[in-house]
């Protein structure tokens, strides 16, 4: 699979391609609709396929107060992308001259001129354009005009509720990671690189590997059962802590995602984790010394060994 960053690296060979656009914010079972959807056309038309995103997130452009927790960062869209059979994704960087290009010079420039788009897949809710103006009936007529098709994909329900981010958003809030799991079509993961902190974890007898947060919000927050991938293909379990660590750390601004790994006492830093979240065991506290954190986390791990069955 290949990445474009911005629309001037679009190279004129691409000319021809199906394609489709959006946030794809936790690339959950409705947006796997529409890849598969893009995957067909792109195998009957014998034209690669395209996905068209913007980084950052149009919302997070506008109103940054406002946009929604991440669900997944670029480097996790485009891994769910290219297993999904996805040839190219343009990744366009969303800036005031996008904020102000009309849904027509949006079609003509970037879907016509830049990527000569032959098939547009989108959602059947899909708006785009200054004003959110370009509608579904809207790129039909121009469909017509510059000779792309135009097919809507319907909406993919789970228990008669629509998949949304914000559904996924909901149910992680929650806690519920079966539905959360039914939701993606996989558990819910963060991954990040493994970062030195403060070298309390090992004194307190629970070493954690701590893993950046790139935003300064995770869509968790609590005290969780995890499985760990490490870089090497093991599986883990262990225990996590997304938050602000209050007992230990007087002003935090960015949530701090640890991972306490049962039974294991290597060197990890530097690696690469993937972190999947199972079960909330209860919401991060401050507490008043040491010795009661301590406590309190050697709980969770007597916790997850009953639910992971460890002795
Ligand atoms: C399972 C688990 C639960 C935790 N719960 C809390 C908590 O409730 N309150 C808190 O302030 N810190 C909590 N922490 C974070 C600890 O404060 C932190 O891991 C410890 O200070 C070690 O920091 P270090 O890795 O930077 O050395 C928790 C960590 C783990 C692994
Ligand atoms: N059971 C374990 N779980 C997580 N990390 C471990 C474990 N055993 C050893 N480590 C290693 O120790 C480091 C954490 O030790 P810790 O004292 O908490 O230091 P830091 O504050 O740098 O995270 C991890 O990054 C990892 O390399």
């Amino acid at each position: 699979m290949q990445l474009v960053r911005g629309l001037h690296n679009v190279q004129p060979a691409f000319a021809g391609c199906v394609a489709t656009i959006g946030n794809f914010d936790g690339v959950h079972l409705g947006h796997q609709k529409i890849l598969a959807a893009l995957r067909a056309r792109s195998q009957a038309l014998g034209l690669p396929s395209c996905v068209i995103i913007f980084e950052p997130q149009p919302m997070e452009f506008f109103r940054p107060e406002l946009a929604p927790v991440r669900l997944t960062r670029l480097r996790d869209k485009l891994e769910l992308f290219a297993a999904a059979g996805v040839d190219r994704v343009l990744c366009i960087a969303f800036n005031s001259r996008f904020q102000h290009m009309s849904a027509q010079e949006f079609v003509e420039q970037v879907l016509v001129r830049a990527l000569g788009v032959r098939h547009l897949q989108v959602g059947d809710d899909f708006r785009f354009g200054c004003g959110r103006s370009g509608d579904f009936a809207y790129l039909q007529q121009a469909g017509q005009q510059h000779g792309f098709t135009v097919e809507p994909t319907c909406t993919v329900t789970l228990d008669g509720q629509r998949i949304s981010s914000t559904l996924v958003r909901q149910k992680l809030v929650e806690g519920d990671f079966a539905a959360v799991k039914r939701l993606l079509g996989r558990p819910y993961c963060i991954q990040g690189r493994v970062l030195h902190g403060q070298k309390l974890g090992r004194q307190l007898g629970v070493p954690t590997a701590n893993i950046q947060l790139k935003r300064r919000h995770a869509p968790l927050r609590g005290v969780y059962m995890v499985a760990a991938h490490l870089a090497d293909g093991r599986v883990l379990p262990g225990v996590a802590n997304i938050g602000m660590r209050p007992t230990v750390e007087q002003q935090n601004e960015i949530a701090h995602l640890e991972v306490h790994l049962l039974d294991f006492s290597e060197d990890i830093y530097g690696q690469r984790l993937v972190v999947e979240f199972h079960r909330k065991l209860r919401e991060e506290e401050k507490f008043a010394t040491l010795a009661e954190l301590q406590a309190a986390i050697e709980q969770d791990i007597a916790l997850a060994r009953k639910f992971w069955l460890i002795a």
